[in-house]
């Protein structure tokens, strides 16, 4: 088990500025997003000073909100989105991209190293967003800062760094973990957890990334948030990894990530869309960050290939890669049913292996070429190197000479690819046992010696007609499982609909009763405040009689912005009723909300409501109410709020009053 870094050690080389660190603007954004009072505005502005980190500010929230929420096109907004510990995040990962993208240690491809990190951000996005394990934005800002340990032994000790990893390049059985622990007497994965933790990252987000990349240390209990993360980061950089990897390596790292994606229970439609996107957003992701956004790999094909090349098989024809004498194996079957043509249209093919002289020739005249291509290799050692090259879906194979026995058969039906081969042993006499024992073994059919002609027509067309029909199962078995994707996504749209009030795209009653909830167990759990405020809009009825319904949303709709725009990051505000909007403010004793109450109604008071014609003045009264030990439920603390605002009203509106 590697050894948790020397607090000491690592307070030296930060004293020494030798690790990496954020720079210019995203100073002043981490030190200003870390104060719980900033106003939004007043972080809008600094963010402003840098165009740069502006755009990425909003792309991510984008990426928050994902494909089907209302789009963000402003740092406010964004702001909103994000909440301020993912923008302080974000401030720091982006600001090291921007000055880490070159370096000393020569052996470390810093642009490579990005390109992954960057990868591995937006595969934890688009996991979280589906998972739930936690919210998107600190899943981004976690997988961009996962190995930043890496980054940060590179730049201390670009020489040694160097050394180990020249060393794992030569022989890929070395461990760098272990490398690491015996150059500097500690890892990288210990190094950026002790980052992370210094940045102010809490411990359930870096304790995953001390651990992700030996997860058998990790000892999280089962089901916990911490396991769930750590099993995500191990998965996104399996994505990463096969992004960036040669495509002669894509089949071999496909199947674990495939296994990974399993155990965290995707169903395999559900993750090629979701590693799609990852592609999607990948290419805009490299222009806004200039990076070398290379054409990553489509994982609808890779997926497809992985269920037809087997394991076994695949693992010889590595075996012979290596001696060399592989030649180039054909592209991979379509589907059945797919684009690219429905099976009984297309010819099969079919593998004679050690059929010579004039059975060869009877079979060649017994089939129809528009039904079968025929494939030969008389010479029947090479069988199983032939099934590797040219993947037949047919063989016709000597049954027992010495290479086309049980033994052959075993493997070929122990790979996946094999399993579906429907084979036609030749056999030598008419003879029952002999029949048996090939049928036992796994072959589909047989002929006998002397071939007759119409013989193999008839059991070739048989054989057709079978895997006809089996790949036609495939198909629509591939299809429910897309439709069963399809179903999901349409069911946490329609989950998100039911939260979100649609005239002001606020949360709406639902979701701020939820969150009360969530947020009243946390305040009496951890002894922390927790306030309400009942914001009420004041005559609203005068400005629907006077002016129309349609008038009336407009105001709606531009003081749910502007409320939105002055409120806190922590705090949220909902749409509860007709003109009444709930805010929760977490963590606020009764002065800090009675402060942003006022910011709310000064807000409002200032608000012109653009209508096309006269602008309109509006005004809000507030009521604040604040957790004490004496209120047993969450309902009495929303009806304190709601009396402190009707007490407003009677005291002449647009004002906040606070609840003894
Ligand atoms: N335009 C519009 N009006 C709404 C909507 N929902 C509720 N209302 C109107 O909001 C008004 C609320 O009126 P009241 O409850 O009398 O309150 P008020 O006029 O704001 O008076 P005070 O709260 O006492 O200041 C009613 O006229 C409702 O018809 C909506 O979605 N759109």
């Amino acid at each position: 088990m590697p050894q948790p870094i020397d607090m000491k050690r690592f307070e030296q080389l930060k004293a020494a500025s030798e690790l990496p660190s954020p720079r210019g603007v995203a100073i002043a954004i981490i030190r200003l997003a870390q104060s719980p009072d900033v106003s939004m505005g007043e972080l809008g502005r600094v963010i402003k000073g840098d165009p740069a980190f502006v755009g990425r500010l909003i792309k991510a929230a984008n990426g928050v909100v994902g494909e089907n929420g209302r789009s963000v096109v402003s740092v406010q907004d964004a702001l909103m989105v994000l909440g301020l510990p993912a923008v302080r995040a974000m401030a720091l990962g982006f600001s090291l991209l921007s000055n880490y993208r070159k370096g000393a240690c020569a052996a470390f491809d810093y642009a490579r190293f990005w390109t992954s990190s960057v990868l591995m951000a937006l595969s934890m996005q688009a996991l979280a967003r589906r998972l739930r394990v936690i919210p998107a934005d600190d899943a981004f800002s976690v997988g961009l800062l996962a190995r930043i340990g890496e980054l940060a032994l590179a730049t201390i000790y670009p020489a040694d760094f160097g050394l180990v990893l020249r060393k794992v390049a030569a022989s890929p059985d070395a461990r760098q973990l272990d490398l690491e622990q015996a150059a500097f007497a500690l890892t990288h994965c210990e190094l950026g957890a002790a980052m992370l933790s210094d940045w102010g990252i809490p411990a359930q987000l870096y304790n995953p990334v001390r651990f992700f990349e030996m997860p058998e240390y990790a000892g999280f209990a089962e089901g916990s948030r911490e396991a769930g993360l750590m099993q995500c980061l191990v998965l996104s950089r399996a994505i990463a990894q096969l992004c960036l990897a040669p495509e002669s390596e894509h089949a071999r790292l496909i199947v674990p990530m495939l296994r990974l994606s399993s155990r965290l229970g995707l169903e395999r439609g559900e993750f090629v869309m979701l590693c799609e996107r990852v592609g999607r957003d990948w290419g805009e992701w490299a222009k806004l960050l200039q990076l070398d956004g290379g054409r990553l790999p489509t994982f609808t094909a890779l997926v497809a290939e992985e269920e037809t090349v087997p394991a076994v098989l695949a693992a010889e024809g590595e075996t012979r890669q290596g001696a060399g004498a592989t030649p180039a194996p054909l592209p991979a079957m379509p589907l059945a049913g797919t684009a690219q043509g429905a099976p009984a249209d297309e010819p099969m093919r079919l593998l004679v292996v050690g059929v010579t002289g004039a059975e060869r020739a009877l079979v060649c005249e017994a089939l129809d070429p528009s039904e079968f291509v025929v494939l030969e290799e008389p010479d029947c050692s090479l069988a199983v190197d032939r099934v590797i090259d040219l993947q037949p879906q047919l063989m016709v194979l000597n049954w027992g000479c010495e290479h086309c026995g049980q033994t052959f058969i075993q493997a070929l039906r122990s790979a996946r690819f094999g399993r579906s081969i429907y084979v036609l042993g030749l056999l030598d006499r008419d003879d029952e046992g002999l029949l048996l024992e090939a049928t036992a073994a796994g072959v589909d059919d047989v002929l006998v010696r002397p071939l007759q002609r119409n013989a193999v027509t008839v059991r070739l067309r048989a054989g057709r007609r079978t895997l006809g029909l089996q790949r036609q199962l495939e198909y629509e078995r591939e299809e429910l499982r897309h439709f069963a994707a399809e179903l999901s996504i349409s069911n946490r749209r329609l989950a998100e609909a039911a939260m979100t009030d649609p005239l002001t795209g606020l949360p709406n009653r639902r979701y701020a009763m939820d969150r009360m909830e969530m947020e009243w167990a946390a305040c009496k759990r951890h002894d922390r405040p927790l306030s309400v405020m009942v914001v009420d809009l004041d005559n609203f009825k005068v400005v629907n009689d006077l002016h129309g319904h349609d008038i009336g949303d407009m105001v709606l709709r531009q003081l749910a912005d502007a409320l939105r725009k002055v409120l806190r990051a922590q705090d949220v505000v909902c749409r509860t009723g007709g003109d009444e909007f709930l805010v929760i403010c977490p963590d606020s004793d009764l002065p800090q909300a009675i402060a942003c109450a006022e910011r709310l109604r000064a807000a409002a008071d200032e608000l012109r409501v653009e209508t096309g014609g006269p602008e309109l003045d509006v005004s809000v009264s507030v009521g604040v109410a604040t957790y004490d030990p004496s209120l047993t439920t969450m309902a009495e603390l929303i009806k304190l709020a709601d009396r402190a605002a009707f007490l407003a009203k009677g005291q002449g509106r647009n004002r906040v009053v606070a609840s003894q």
